[in-house]
């Protein structure tokens, strides 16, 4: 036997970080959490016991906390680019590192209509994330995405046309309730260095943003004919709106809310045109997965 592949390092390093800006008083927050892993010529330390050519997961988690303090931890794909480029610099024998930051949105609170300049407060679930490959031989990919973004349509929303067969119970609708959990990615056009990434600091930021809008604009206006039509809209829009993407990325649940029919009790109706009270489900739910690229 022989080891295949393998890479180690440290996950769930968490990092806060403050700016102050002294002339106004104004601070800004920025929290993460990063896995840093590394790649090479580390077979040895597997198969031999050979711990010389290991960096000891320790130092992988003292460096991003160094490189923290040193350097801009925003965007995070500027700082994933900074700290994997890091690695391959400083040691010979490691070739990749794999980096994973997921970024917590402390959002200012407006306090009597004006932006606190100390206070935050945190969207429930939503993270901004970054996952990169910083490799000696072939440069730097980069995949941006949002995650966690619950959103939720009461109408315009269809699914029918579909199969029906043997197999076929749910019924044809045009108009049901649309929920989901927005996992929404682009992989950026593999860069070449760190300081390429750095030519392009300004571009990750718009694109989140960009990001974020087409999703929630499409999710809202799209008289949605099934979740894989309306994801397939939203690529093609960011795409459009970020030509420094290759390819978008969505996996969206599909988070049922089933109608409840009351007839039972005194003919209440309370399905179809009727339904006002539904019952959300936990699971089953659908998994609608696509990729979108250029060409
Ligand atoms: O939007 C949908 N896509 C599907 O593939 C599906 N299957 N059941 N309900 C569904 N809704």
């Amino acid at each position: 036997p022989h080891v295949s592949a393998a890479r180690y390092g440290k996950d769930n390093v968490r990092v806060y970080k403050v700016h102050r800006d002294q002339s106004t008083g104004v601070q800004t927050v920025a929290e993460m959490t990063v896995c840093c892993l590394l790649e090479g010529d580390i077979e040895t330390s597997y198969t031999k016991a050979d711990n010389s050519v290991v960096v000891a997961t320790d130092s992988v988690k003292n460096t991003i906390y160094l490189l923290a303090k040193q350097n801009p931890v925003t965007p995070p794909e500027y700082f994933a680019s900074l700290l994997g480029s890091h690695f391959i610099k400083k040691y010979s024998h490691i070739h990749a590192a794999h980096v994973k930051i997921t970024t917590h949105h402390w959002e200012r609170m407006t306090i009597d209509g004006k932006p606190h300049p100390h206070s935050f407060v945190k969207n429930a679930g939503e993270t901004r994330n970054v996952e990169a490959t910083i490799s000696r031989k072939d440069g730097i990919s980069i995949t941006s995405s949002i995650v966690g973004l619950s959103v939720l349509k009461s109408t315009g929303s269809a699914f029918h046309g579909f199969v029906r067969d043997e197999y076929t119970t749910l019924p044809e609708t045009w108009d049901r309730i649309l929920s989901t959990d927005v996992d929404a990615g682009w992989t950026w056009k593999t860069f070449s260095t760190h300081e390429a990434v750095k030519a392009s600091v300004g571009k990750f930021d718009k694109a989140w943003e960009a990001a974020r809008d087409i999703t929630l604009k499409r999710f809202a206006t799209d008289d949605s004919a099934s979740v894989q039509a309306t994801m397939y809209k939203m690529s093609e829009d960011i795409l459009a709106a970020v030509p420094e993407t290759e390819t978008v990325t969505y996996a969206l649940p599909n988070k049922h809310y089933f109608e409840l029919d009351l007839s039972w009790h005194k003919g209440i109706k309370n399905t179809g045109t009727d339904a006002e009270v539904y019952v959300p489900q936990s699971g089953p739910n659908g998994l609608i997965k696509c990729s979108v690229s250029r060409g």
